[in-house]
């Protein structure tokens, strides 16, 4: 499978980034811009090309690419981010999805939903209601996806940002989460809880790579136990705007 992830280059005002759950700290930027570098060598490294969307630079929250479309199969439904200020860093994400031959579908007002609120696996989307995320961006992403063979699951999240900033999900659909910030584990038939908060981030590389933040080594042993192969990166500038692994790319199929 040709393997394709979108990314998008961190703005010069990315330590004006929006914060909610966690106080402001400085965020070094000749450091943040190293770290995505490090992070798109990555994902080459592991076989994924990689599609940078064109830099917002008027836009801090830019980085954070995976706010903007939640992809599935051939579709490409661009999202309408729940912080207005967020809002102008769709088109961008929509001209490079157009340019690529997806399928456009959109999530239109009243509706909010932002992509870090999604989680996909084997046909199943559980959708986090909270914050950024309201019940009519949910019913329209949910009719968008029918047609596709999706179930859409929405789960309420009162303690964190994004559904993804509390759980991702293994290669074989365990999913992972802090239990500090995840409302209900029971939502999930096949729940792990992690040691460490950066370690409930994971982005699927393949059937058996999960791509982690380094901050989380006891995280880390306990995946690799499991048989995972790791590749582990250094987000902490990210971390502190209550970015993770997950926000940095969007994987394309097909
Ligand atoms: C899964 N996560 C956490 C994301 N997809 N996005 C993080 C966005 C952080 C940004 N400062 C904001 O507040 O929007």
């Amino acid at each position: 499978m040709n393997r394709r992830a979108l990314v998008r280059r961190p703005s010069p005002r990315l330590a004006e980034g929006l914060l909610t759950h966690i106080d402001r700290v400085p965020v070094d930027l000749a450091l943040a811009e190293r770290q995505w570098e490090a992070y798109v060598a990555a994902l080459q490294a592991e076989g994924w090309e990689t599609i940078e969307v064109p830099p917002a630079p008027d836009c801090p929250d830019s980085v954070f690419v995976e706010d903007t479309v939640v992809m599935y199969d051939d579709l490409a439904v661009l999202t309408r981010p729940g912080a207005d200020e967020r809002k102008p860093e769709v088109a961008g994400t929509e001209q490079v999805l157009r340019d690529l031959g997806y399928r456009i579908a959109r999530i239109e007002a009243p509706g909010t939903l932002d992509g870090g609120d999604v989680l996909k696996h084997d046909g199943t989307v559980w959708v986090g209601l909270g914050g950024r995320t309201n019940r009519a961006g949910i019913d329209q992403l949910a009719a968008h996806l029918a047609p596709l063979g999706a179930s859409v699951v929405a789960v309420p999240l009162t303690k964190a940002l994004h559904l993804k900033s509390a759980v991702t999900a293994l290669p074989d659909g365990t999913v992972v989460g802090w239990d500090e910030v995840v409302d209900d584990p029971a939502v999930w038939s096949s729940y792990l809880p992690v040691p460490e908060e950066p370690g409930s981030h994971v982005v699927l590389l393949d059937d058996s790579t999960v791509l982690m933040s380094s901050a989380a080594p006891r995280t880390r042993a306990l995946y690799e136990e499991r048989g995972l192969r790791v590749v582990a990166v250094d987000v902490t500038e990210y971390e502190k705007l209550e970015g993770c692994v997950t926000c940095l790319s969007v994987r394309l199929r097909g």
